[in-house]
């Protein structure tokens, strides 16, 4: 079945947009759990523009479902996630002066230190993804460095989707298809997240190879006229009519 992370990164953009407590990030992680959510995503930048340290500890401690822990790949972020061991962690680019996260890992030219960087999180029984695009030489070497998953951008695929470039999406769509047929044939699980919004759920969903997507902004965004928990029934919807 395909399962469906629901990323709370922007409920705490938010919250802390006023410094307040509320709206409270464990509070929507557990609404998005009773609304079919399979698992939680968070994002704890360097700058903890949203995602807080507290917020993780939170999440650690409440959730009832897997924390997938977004993070660059740094000695700070290691030390974290040592500490907490969520289900997984997901290593992924970021740029402080970045708005959102920009493009894929960039594995092939960092094989080395990310598989030293991998096997200690790999050794305290953390699952570790790494947040790449769907071109064969990462997807290489993402197995190369003893990853157990990839999460495959889709961020481009939206993004020419939005702007009505057609051509270029159906492009950016075949290279994300033969990336997970790629990735799956070498024994990598695929997911798939970044910028997924009830109109180009359907054509990444339909990709059979792939096993979860990671989806947030949009649902925060949709939870402002519907409330999350339908935001998320409706979203998962479209998932499993896109595999029908
Ligand atoms: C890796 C990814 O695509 C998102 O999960 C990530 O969280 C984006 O960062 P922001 O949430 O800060 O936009
Ligand atoms: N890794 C993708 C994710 O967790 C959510 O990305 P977005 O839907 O917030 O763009």
């Amino acid at each position: 079945m395909l399962r469906l992370g629901v990323n709370i990164d922007h409920v705490a953009t938010i919250r802390n947009a006023r410094g307040t407590p509320w709206p409270d990030a464990l509070r929507a992680a557990r609404i998005a759990e009773d609304a079919g959510a399979d698992g939680i995503t968070a994002h704890l930048r360097e700058d903890r523009r949203h995602i807080s340290d507290a917020d993780i500890e939170a999440l650690i401690e409440g959730l009832r479902l897997p924390l997938n822990l977004e993070m660059a790949a740094t000695a700070e972020m290691q030390t974290i996630a040592l500490r907490h061991k969520p289900h997984a962690v997901c290593l992924v680019p970021e740029k402080r002066e970045e708005r959102t996260t920009e493009g894929g890992l960039d594995v092939a030219g960092n094989e080395n230190a990310l598989a030293h960087y991998i096997e200690p999180l790999r050794a305290a029984g953390s699952r570790v993804s790494l947040f790449i695009g769907h071109h064969p030489n990462q997807i290489r070497a993402a197995a190369r460095v003893g990853a157990a998953v990839v999460e495959l951008h889709t961020g481009a695929f939206c993004d020419y989707d939005t702007e009505g470039r057609i051509e270029e999406r159906d492009q950016e769509l075949k290279g994300l298809q033969e990336g997970a047929a790629l990735a799956a044939s070498l024994g990598l699980e695929v997911h798939a997240g970044h910028g997924l919004t009830f109109d180009t759920v359907g054509p990444i969903a339909a990709i059979p190879e792939v096993m979860e997507l990671n989806i947030g902004h949009f649902l925060i965004a949709e939870s402002v006229f519907t409330g999350l928990g339908p935001a998320i029934t409706e979203m998962r919807r479209r998932m499993e009519e896109a595999r029908e």
